[in-house]
């Protein structure tokens, strides 16, 4: 495929992250075409780029890694792709469209490509793409968090749907909530010093973390599930229903809340 406006890197061939950070970057650029050019608006437009990204970047990982298997929100897995998956070395966890809501609420910026590799038993490299904004944020390049810039802890949460009990945290940490769509946009806000924790339970799937987390911990932030214990990836159930992102001094205040006060 050569019509991208982003080249393929020499280096993409060997490097992991360089490829990651690519193939989010080309599917991002493939979601603004569909997002200006199309004509579609709502459920049709969210469906048109789901696909459009999906094929694109179901496409460039069988030509530029044959030899790997893939997770992606929009494939619909087969009994014998989830054992060969569980079998694998090497999984690309992908959500080729993440905050679809927001992609279809022109002009939101809030909208994500997520491109992760898991290798035998851990995430190695991943990239988080904000096409909107003309950004691709990576493991090849960790993003090195400045101080926090604000008094009162920030904590990014869903716009559409933010769960109870981060209301409940927010006014014990006399914290203040800023709502925004993409669970990737939300973990990058941490590192970008918009929001100082992304604290989110009742549902998520192994796509919608795997490539903010890979990023996140890339840029030294702490990442768990809600009670503390560690995010795990390529598993044989792909729900992951919960997380937590933010500033590591933060953490032990968190968890501590939710092991009090539970997420119901
Ligand atoms: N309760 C829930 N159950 C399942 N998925 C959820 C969820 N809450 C959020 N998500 C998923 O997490 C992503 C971010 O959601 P939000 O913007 O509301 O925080 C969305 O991914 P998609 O846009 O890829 O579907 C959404 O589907
Ligand atoms: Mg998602």
């Amino acid at each position: 495929m050569s019509d991208f406006t982003a080249p393929l890197p020499a280096d993409a061939a060997t490097d992991d992250h360089v490829l990651a950070t690519w193939l989010a970057t080309v599917a991002g650029e493939r979601l603004l075409e569909v997002r200006s050019t199309s004509g579609l608006e709502g459920k049709e437009l969210k469906d048109a780029g789901d696909q459009a990204a999906h094929e694109l970047l179901m496409e460039l990982v069988a030509e530029h890694r044959p030899d790997d298997a893939v997770l992606s929100e929009e494939a619909l897995e087969t009994a014998e792709d989830k054992t060969a998956r569980l079998r694998a070395s090497r999984v690309w966890i992908i959500d080729p469209l993440d905050g679809t809501r927001e992609f279809s609420e022109v002009p939101r910026e809030d909208w994500a490509v997520h491109v992760a590799l898991w290798q035998d038993g851990d995430l190695v490299a991943g990239a988080v793409a904000q096409p909107a904004l003309g950004e691709t944020f990576n493991t090849g390049t960790p993003l090195v968090v400045p101080p926090s810039t604000s008094e009162r802890i920030r904590i990014a949460v869903s716009r559409s749907r933010p769960p109870a009990f981060v209301e409940a945290l927010a006014k014990e940490l006399d914290a203040e909530l800023v709502p925004m769509g993409s669970a990737g946009v939300k973990v990058l806000s941490v590192a970008r010093d918009i929001s100082d924790a992304y604290v989110h339970a009742g549902g998520q799937y192994e796509w919608d973390s795997a490539a903010p987390v890979a990023v996140a911990r890339a840029a030294g932030l702490f990442t768990s599930r809600v009670d503390g214990s560690e995010l795990k990836y390529n598993q044989e159930d792909v729900y992951l229903p919960d997380l937590i992102v933010c500033r590591p001094e933060l953490a032990e205040r968190i968890v501590a809340f939710v092991k009090a006060h539970g997420t119901d």
